[in-house]
């Protein structure tokens, strides 16, 4: 059938978006993509946490879609927020997801744990801020805002003494080769966001599309995914909020879930392993854990 995406305009959006379009012609679709600016990137001089409000770049892809003008838009899923309008729109595919650590990236130095004493270290996001802190203290965390692209730029102009992004946007525009060091950092250290790594697929409430979309799901994927977007949900943080939550399906079937979260100014860290059988229910379980200590 003939199929449109919305998306937005950066480099990481528009790749993705491709990706989404070349499966669908794949399976034998018609697929246009119509570019859309969002707020969240008018927006580029402010921490994203100030201007607040859910789907900072959502809004504007979701009214083309109910414009007709597209019936289909490719988010990272660590954007789509955990409400949406279920009345217009579906997710409908989570396809296999990519690396879901986030990275350390820097000119000087080879490791998070080699960075000098005040060293300054750039994120926009409070989750990694938080567990920076807890990890190294000494250091002088600063607002990193902008697209990848953007953020590697300050990073090579010297403003920061390293700075940490999520691997999968890293990798998805093959921009690592571009800075000197870079470390992986295990999920122990930072938990990533929840969906990180992922892409959402969201479509019209129309059948058609729906069963169009579905074959790119992954069920791995969307199970994980799932589990860490329940937790979220369940604690009614809002999807600003510093929490960090993993989820990751074992060789033998059972589920590993890690979380981090600020509770009473302290970082509260847990792991929790439940039987695959017990997945629907798991994520919002362990947000209960957390809950009771707040
Ligand atoms: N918040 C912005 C954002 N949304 C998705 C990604 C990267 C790709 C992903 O996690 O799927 C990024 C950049 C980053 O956090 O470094």
């Amino acid at each position: 059938m003939k199929l449109t995406i919305a998306t937005r305009g950066s480099k990481l959006a528009l790749w993705q978006s491709e990706w989404v379009k070349k499966r669908l012609e794949n399976l034998g679709h018609e697929v246009d993509l119509k570019i859309v600016v969002t707020t969240g990137d008018k927006i580029i001089d402010k921490p994203l946490a100030s201007i607040g409000g859910k789907g900072l770049f959502i809004k504007e892809v979701e009214e083309a879609m109910l414009n007709g003008e597209a019936q289909i838009a490719v988010h990272s899923l660590k954007d789509f927020p955990t409400e949406y309008d279920t009345e217009h729109f579906t997710l409908a595919a989570i396809p296999k997801r990519e690396a879901v650590e986030d990275v350390f990236l820097s000119e000087n130095f080879e490791t998070l744990a080699e960075l000098p004493h005040e060293a300054v270290v750039g994120t926009s996001s409070i989750r990694r801020a938080m567990q920076l802190k807890k990890f190294r203290p000494d250091l002088v965390i600063t607002d990193l805002r902008g697209n990848v692209d953007t953020r590697i730029n300050k990073l090579k102009r010297g403003e920061y003494d390293a700075i940490i992004l999520a691997y999968a946007g890293v990798k998805r525009l093959g921009i690592i080769k571009e800075v000197k060091y870079f470390e992986i950092l295990d999920t122990d250290i930072m938990v990533p966001a929840m969906g990180q790594g992922a892409l959402g697929i969201e479509t019209i409430n129309d059948p058609a599309v729906i069963e169009a979309v579905k074959p790119l799901n992954d069920l791995r994927t969307q199970i994980e995914t799932t589990i860490e977007r329940d937790f979220v949900d369940e604690l009614k943080l809002g999807c600003h909020a510093p929490v960090g939550v993993n989820a990751k399906m074992m060789i033998d079937d059972s589920i590993k879930i890690k979380a981090a979260l600020e509770i009473k100014g302290e970082v509260v860290k847990r792991d929790l392993v439940v039987a695959f059988d017990e997945w629907q229910n798991a994520g919002r379980d362990f947000a209960r854990e957390f809950k009771k200590l707040m």
